[in-house]
């Protein structure tokens, strides 16, 4: 974990984002509005980018271009934000596995890793079109997938974190409130 440039007074709009990253189900999407209407900054999603430019949903995009071309668009997604800044950023789970994502998480902005055990995220997947509207989860074995996916990716979010928060416990309210306190502590991680 590194430091993060802290010029100006700690409630200003800063020039870089605030990052969340985490396995699907963390609660990244719910939670990052929560903490940009408490920072009073925009928000958005980079799995909404994708599938705004695409003018497809994710399983259609990941049927008609597979992994590879999704995370091309990832990766273009990520590039216009980082350059924008200023925003709270829910990431998709698998922002973390090209290597120049990691960079950008690094370098322009302050990076949050929700962790949130396997067996909690797919309880939640578990509920309505969670495990349906990911297509890495439409699989025979969700939890088995859930599990591998983070052995190979917790190191990812570890290396981009510049701090990690639990979203394990409590209502996303309140892992909000950690995610901020995380920002306000930010610098010294
Ligand atoms: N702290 C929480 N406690 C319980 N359920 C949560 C929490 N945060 C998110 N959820 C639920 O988990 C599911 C996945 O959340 P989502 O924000 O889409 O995660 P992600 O974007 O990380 O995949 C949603 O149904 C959401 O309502
Ligand atoms: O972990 C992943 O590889 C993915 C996570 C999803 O986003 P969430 O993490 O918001 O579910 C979405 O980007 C896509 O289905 C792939
Ligand atoms: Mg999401």
């Amino acid at each position: 974990m590194g430091t993060w440039p802290t010029s100006g007074p700690a409630e200003d709009r800063p020039p870089g984002n605030l990052y969340l990253v985490g396995l699907m189900g963390s609660g990244k999407t719910t939670v990052a509005r929560i903490v940009a209407a408490r920072l009073g900054w925009p928000w958005l999603d980079t799995d909404d980018l994708v599938q705004r430019d695409a003018g497809r949903t994710i399983p259609e995009i990941f049927a008609a271009e597979g992994e590879a071309g999704f995370r091309r668009r990832e990766h273009e997604a990520l590039a216009r934000v980082a350059r924008e800044g200023g925003r709270v950023v829910a990431t998709g789970g698998g922002i973390v596995l090209l290597p120049e994502n990691r960079a950008l998480l690094r370098s322009t902005g302050f990076t949050v890793y929700l962790e949130v055990p396997p067996e909690e995220l797919h309880r939640r997947l578990s509920r309505g079109r969670g495990l349906a509207s990911r297509p890495l989860l439409s699989v025979p074995d969700p939890l088995g997938r859930l599990r591998a996916l983070l052995a190979e990716r917790e190191p990812l979010y570890r290396e981009v974190a510049h701090a990690v928060v639990s979203g394990r416990r409590g209502p996303p309210a309140a892992v909000a409130e950690r995610v901020v306190a995380a920002w306000r502590r930010r610098g010294g991680s």
